[in-house]
């Protein structure tokens, strides 16, 4: 069995067309690769934290966590923005399944390094693949929240791009992000582009040069960790772009393409 995760970023959650989650019903039903979504939620995370009067900063991409983030962020993903999304595919005529990842242990982390810098944020060290591949083996389609846990059930917020780089290593499959933008941009001649594909050597030079910044530092890390790790195919696609998701299985050329080396094309 061929898996696809799809990590819908929380930029483009609100946006995205029922024709969307149509296509990935139909993925399903076709059984050739069988879909698995992982969401993000952070504008919805800073949106509720203001109104809570509570402080947010970003380190290297990543929330800030402490306990009382902690609460909001876990009621945000595992709570309002995840039965976003089943009700959403409910909708569309599909058999959603809201998960976290700490229902059935499905994911399983330590804490990043630095917890004095980052306070309870994770890292994911193991996947219940067993638990995963019984959902999809019942017909469902696994909608994923990222909030993991780990030793003595500590809970801890896991980047939504950097869960779903580990599950797609895990399954070793192929992996999408979902996003509100056309792929990695770059400017040419004073108007920005995406491009088609890129290597880690080329993004190692666009994260030096500022060009890569912000929210895009996780996701091109994360796809680059899963490429080493096992996944096959990795893209950026436009969320805005209804049939992106349908072209990157069918291997048409679009979004930006990530690869480890430069692959050299025979005509
Ligand atoms: N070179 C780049 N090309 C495109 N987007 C970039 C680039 N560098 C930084 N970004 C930012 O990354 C954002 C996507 O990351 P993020 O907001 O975390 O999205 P998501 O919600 O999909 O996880 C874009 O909206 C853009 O602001
Ligand atoms: C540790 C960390 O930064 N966690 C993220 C989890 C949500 C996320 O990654 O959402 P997007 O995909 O929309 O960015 C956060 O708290 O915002």
């Amino acid at each position: 069995m061929d898996y696809i995760v799809i990590k819908c970023g929380g930029s483009i959650i609100d946006q995205l067309s029922p024709d969307f989650y149509k296509n990935v019903i139909e993925l399903q039903k076709q059984k050739q690769v069988q879909p698995i979504i992982v969401h993000g939620g952070g504008p919805m995370i800073s949106t509720r934290l203001k109104q809570m009067n509570v402080a947010t900063t970003f380190v290297d991409g990543l929330r800030v966590t402490t306990k009382e983030v902690l609460d909001v962020v876990e009621m945000v993903l595992s709570g309002s923005v995840n039965k976003q999304m089943v009700r959403a595919l409910l909708q569309q005529g599909g058999q959603a399944m809201g998960l976290s990842g700490i229902d059935g242990y499905l994911l399983h982390a330590k804490p990043i390094t630095d917890i004095n810098k980052y306070g309870f944020v994770g890292e994911v060290e193991h996947v219940n693949v067993t638990f995963l591949k019984n959902i999809i083996a019942h017909d469902y389609i696994p909608i994923i929240s990222p909030i993991a846990i780990g030793e003595q059930n500590q809970r801890y917020n896991i980047n939504a791009d950097l869960a779903a780089a580990a599950i797609a290593q895990a399954l070793h499959a192929n992996l999408c992000f979902i996003s509100d933008i056309p792929g990695i941009l770059v400017d040419k001649n004073g108007q920005k582009h995406p491009l088609h594909e890129t290597t880690k050597k080329q993004i190692e030079s666009l994260i030096a040069s500022n060009i890569i910044y912000g929210g895009m530092i996780p996701k091109v890390q994360a796809a680059l960790t899963a490429l080493e790790q096992g996944a096959p195919c990795v893209a950026i696609l436009d969320g805005m772009k209804t049939n992106s998701l349908t072209d990157f299985i069918a291997g048409k050329q679009v979004g930006t393409s990530i690869q480890l080396e430069e692959v050299s094309h025979v005509y």
